[in-house]
């Protein structure tokens, strides 16, 4: 779907981003992962053409956007920006609907998609008249997000799309976004500096640094086969977590107890042991339940969970 083949930019004597070249499939989340000013932002901003390469060539959907006008291909792919960057004087319903106006969508059109879309990112439409600077990093986020999304586009770009918020609200808004449909078919380039989020999000990591790929795989590979000193640097300390994120209910299921009562329902998708563990902790209980498509249903208690997990890692370990 989106193709870099090559792609270099010098700033003055800085070699921004040198010979990246990369493939994402239609509907994977690509994530570009990296410390402070290893190319990401660069990397990014080139695929919508807001900074042209030096050299290499990108294409999207097989056409070279170097061939294409940059104004009629922005308004093509979704556009979330660092630090949000919503237009302070327009209201919440006005900045969400800026490119339906561009594309002279008829007003009753852009108006019930605007509604549409606050509705499923859970902003409360009193604040469709309101300015930005009236809500809360959240919600803005949520627009953002939403002015994005307005124009169904295939391909979606997002710069450190949750940076400006707090732990605790991030967390959330990371889970509702892996739970939107909207986003579930589109192509999205995401950047991030936070290894926690890659791994929560990603299907693949593109690990950089200093304007080179170092490593591009699945959150799997990364961490258990990671190619050199700087991946398995990058990723040391935070071990335990990552494997906690990418061990999913299925992976361990034979392992967790069986609970017999019939007539409970199951609380627990094929969610990762982290998310599982999250949920006990949110929901305060003891243990919830979850059901495979056989009908079984399994016990996950905090003590359970660590179990399973301790005995499919020794399985991993010693086959
Ligand atoms: N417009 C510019 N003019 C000069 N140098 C630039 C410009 N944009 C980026 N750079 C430099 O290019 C390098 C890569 O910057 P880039 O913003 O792509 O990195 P990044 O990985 O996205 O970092 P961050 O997470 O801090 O945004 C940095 O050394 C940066 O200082």
């Amino acid at each position: 779907m989106i193709e870099l083949k090559a792609v270099s930019k010098k700033f003055n004597h800085t070699h921004a981003v040198n010979e990246v070249s990369f493939k994402v499939n239609e509907a994977e989340t690509l994530v570009l992962l990296g410390t402070s000013g290893c190319g990401k932002t660069t990397t990014l901003k080139m695929i919508n053409r807001l900074i042209t390469p030096d050299a290499g060539e990108i294409y999207i959907g097989g056409e070279a956007i170097a061939r294409q006008d940059g104004d009629a291909l922005r308004k093509k792919i979704g556009y979330v920006m660092q630090h949000i960057g919503l237009f302070p004087h327009y209201t919440i319903a006005e900045n969400i609907a800026v490119v339906p106006k561009l594309l002279k969508w008829p007003k009753a059109k852009i108006e019930e998609r605007v509604h549409g879309l606050m509705e499923k990112l859970h902003l409360p439409a009193n604040t469709l008249n309101m300015l930005p600077n009236q809500l809360s990093g959240g919600q803005q986020q949520r627009v953002g997000l939403a002015r994005a999304l307005v124009a169904d586009p295939a391909v979606l770009l997002m710069d450190e799309p949750f940076g400006a918020l707090d732990n605790v609200t991030r967390t959330s808004i990371q889970q509702e976004f892996k739970a939107l449909d909207e986003l579930k078919r589109k192509t999205i380039v995401m950047v991030t500096h936070d290894v926690q989020e890659a791994f929560e999000l990603a299907d693949r990591i593109c690990l950089m640094d200093k304007g080179k790929v170092v490593q591009l795989g699945t959150p799997k590979e990364l961490l258990y086969q990671p190619v050199n000193d700087f991946a398995r640097k990058f990723l040391a300390g935070q071990q335990l977590t990552l494997e906690f994120k990418i061990t999913k209910l299925s992976d361990i299921w034979s392992f967790l107890p069986n609970a017999a009562a019939a007539e409970e329902k199951s609380e627990v998708a094929d969610v990762s042991v982290w998310e599982a563990m999250e949920l006990l902790r949110s929901t305060g209980k003891n243990r919830l339940l979850a059901v495979d498509e056989h009908g079984k249903i399994k016990a996950l208690s905090f003590d359970q969970l660590t179990k399973g997990f301790n005995q499919y890692q020794n399985l991993q370990a010693h086959g």
